[in-house]
């Protein structure tokens, strides 16, 4: 569920790890800080984990340096090969944020730069599954471009679109970028207590934690 966009990403598992080191031109302001940004989100999670939306396991590596059992699920079969090239021993799934069938009792969830794959009536059924499976304590800790508002959103879209960023601005209008507020809301919804921190000028933390 919410593969829609998985296929983009047959071409872009090609050149990725480039666009996270900020060779993309487009994309530098959005990966500004990623591996700090990767490295907030494995501190916080505790095992075992679930990561979603693996990519090139840039924060799965973070996460396996922790020390902590990872299951990765990823729906891309390119990204799920140059993985499983890197990371030998990976237990890495066929899967997505709403189906999963992982053989584990998570302590945490973690993600970063996919859960906009999601609509948001998406997102709020992922939060629910989340909340059922975790225990008092668990987490969901992802990383994810948000906008303070959907105003902020227009403006940064806007501001791409005079600077020459077609992909970008393709990009923002075709997924499923959220709000804050909206984001706040399902979680809270979902039975969760939630803190978001602003990363760069796209990307918050989400260290949700179940009631
Ligand atoms: C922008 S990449 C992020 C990769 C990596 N997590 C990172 O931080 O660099 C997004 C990833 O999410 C995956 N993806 C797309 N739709 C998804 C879905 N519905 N559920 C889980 N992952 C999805 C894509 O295949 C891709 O590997």
């Amino acid at each position: 569920m919410g593969r829609e966009f998985v296929e983009i990403f047959d071409e872009w598992v090609h050149t990725y790890d480039d666009s996270v080191n900020g060779k993309d031109v487009e994309y530098k302001d959005v990966f500004v800080k990623y591996n700090e940004i990767l490295q907030a989100v494995a501190d916080v999670a505790t095992g075992p984990v679930v990561e979603f939306g693996v990519g090139t396991g840039n924060l799965t590596e973070k996460l396996l340096s922790r020390g902590l059992k990872v299951v990765g699920v990823e729906p891309n079969r390119a990204m799920r090969e140059v993985t499983a090239e890197k990371i030998a021993d990976l237990t890495l799934i066929d899967g997505d944020f709403l189906e999963f069938k992982v053989g584990i009792t998570p302590q945490s969830f973690v993600s970063s730069y996919a859960f906009h794959h999601l609509t948001d009536v998406e997102k709020a059924r992922a939060f629910q599954i989340y909340a059922e499976q975790l225990p008092t304590g668990g987490k969901v800790i992802f990383a994810d471009t948000l906008f303070d508002s959907e105003m902020a959103k227009q403006e940064i879209i806007a501001f791409e679109q005079k600077r020459g960023h077609a992909n970008l601005v393709e990009d923002l209008n075709r997924e499923y970028y959220t709000t804050v507020p909206v984001m706040e809301k399902l979680i809270t919804d979902a039975g969760f207590t939630v803190e978001f921190s602003k990363m760069n000028n796209y990307v918050f933390l989400i260290d949700a934690t179940k009631k």
